[in-house]
């Protein structure tokens, strides 16, 4: 359909719409599920790998508009997927999905969208959506899709109005593992697919609040044997699975309101010596335990070409260095806030929020970003092997 303004009255092709929490509409034309969700609206400038997007369970409860228009070009596989289908409930597009053209694609995303229950809207500005976003923040909504064009308006700006946002929202009881999982996969190679590793030592137990798969395919590369353990696994039980360490993934929701669960254990694991490696909320969570604290961000960082500095004592002569990084983070750790126990090693070169922390005195670190990629560039896979390196 055509491109419009964002608009309150209905066009009468419109099979989709976005509702914003001050009552905004903005329509366009439905693809995949049919039916309604909320979430905070963001966006995401990764020019590839959209169904990985898709599936990084940290978006769950959101509903990312991709800046790159041409979305759903290269299909969809059951290969480029970091969860069981977790992560944004829906998407919001520039360009109409067209028929895509992909060697490995083994289906439509339209078709995967709905096999995946995730709602799509395109024919969007997502150009002046992305600039609402950076100007007022990211807003609560509900993406909607009918394709009789059929919606209760009133219902769906009520539900978009009375929804309670991400702060202070634990999501993570909804995407981690219900039972243990001895991890076996490795990387993945054109032709012969995901890699079958057998490694023995050293034993990485690692804590799933959401995890994306890749970071367990980089931490078997780097020589890993990986155990992952539901999010609410006791002290106790990780000890008795004789971690060499113990590693804290990415996820979904407010980092402070885990505080129950998670950050007990990690100031456990912390008090017992156990070396940590966390990644964005796992970061976050590390960074509570060891006495900071974490914040909502305005806007949030989400797309696939970050610049992060190393900063700070400990790394000799690549001080000073840029890695370009994948990032998914809507919270951060207040570097104001770090106490002198915690070094701050990494920072966003983008508006300076903590990207890295170290622990002091202990085998205990942890990055905002995805050093995993997935998708993105893979300057930070030296963060792997300098956690699995010091297990040994
Ligand atoms: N990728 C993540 O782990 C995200 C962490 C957290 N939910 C945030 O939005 O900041």
């Amino acid at each position: 359909m055509a491109l419009s303004a964002f608009s309150h009255a209905q066009p009468k092709d419109a099979t989709g719409v976005l509702v914003l929490a001050d009552g905004t509409c903005i329509w366009g034309k439905g693809f995949g599920a049919s039916g309604s969700a909320v979430g905070e609206v963001c966006f995401n400038t990764a020019m590839t790998g959209y169904q990985e997007v898709m599936t990084d369970p940290s978006y769950d409860s959101q509903i990312v508009t991709f800046t790159f228009p041409h979305i759903g070009n290269v299909g969809a596989n059951e290969e480029d997927v970091e969860s069981r289908g977790l992560g944004a409930v829906g998407c919001i597009v520039r360009q109409d999905i067209t028929r895509h053209s992909n060697f490995r694609a083994s289906d439509e995303f339209v078709e995967w969208c709905v096999k995946h229950g995730k709602i799509g809207l395109s024919g969007i500005d997502t150009r002046a959506l992305t600039r609402r976003i950076r100007v007022q923040g990211a807003p609560n909504a509900v993406i909607a899709h009918n394709p009789r064009g059929q919606f209760d308006m009133k219902a769906l700006k009520k539900q978009a109005a009375e929804w309670s946002g991400l702060e202070g929202l634990d999501l993570v009881p909804g995407v981690t593992r219900e039972g243990h999982e001895e991890w076996k996969g490795g990387f993945w190679q054109l032709g012969t697919g995901y890699a079958e590793a057998d490694n023995a030592k050293p034993h990485v137990v690692a804590i799933d609040y959401g995890a994306k798969d890749n970071i367990f395919r980089n931490l078997v590369k780097a020589g890993a044997k990986v155990t992952v353990v539901p999010a609410r696994t006791s002290l106790e039980d990780i000890l008795a699975l004789q971690p060499d360490g113990v590693f804290l993934s990415n996820g979904p929701g407010d980092p402070a309101a885990t505080g129950e669960y998670a950050v007990p254990v990690i100031k456990g694991l912390l008090e017992r010596d156990v070396p940590l490696f966390g990644i964005c909320l796992g970061h976050q969570m590390l960074g509570l335990a060891a006495g900071a604290e974490t914040a909502k961000m305005f806007q949030g960082h989400r797309g696939a070409n970050h610049p992060v500095q190393r900063v700070g004592e400990g790394w000799g002569e690549s001080t000073g260095l840029v890695e370009i990084t994948s990032m998914n983070h809507g919270f951060a750790v207040d570097a104001e806030t770090l106490p002198d126990t915690v070094e701050q090693t990494h920072v966003s070169l983008f508006d300076g929020t903590n990207c890295g922390i170290s622990i002091r005195g202990k085998k205990a670190f942890g990055v905002q970003y995805h050093p995993e990629a997935s998708p993105g560039p893979q300057d930070s896979f030296y963060l792997f092997e300098k956690f699995v390196g010091m297990l040994g």
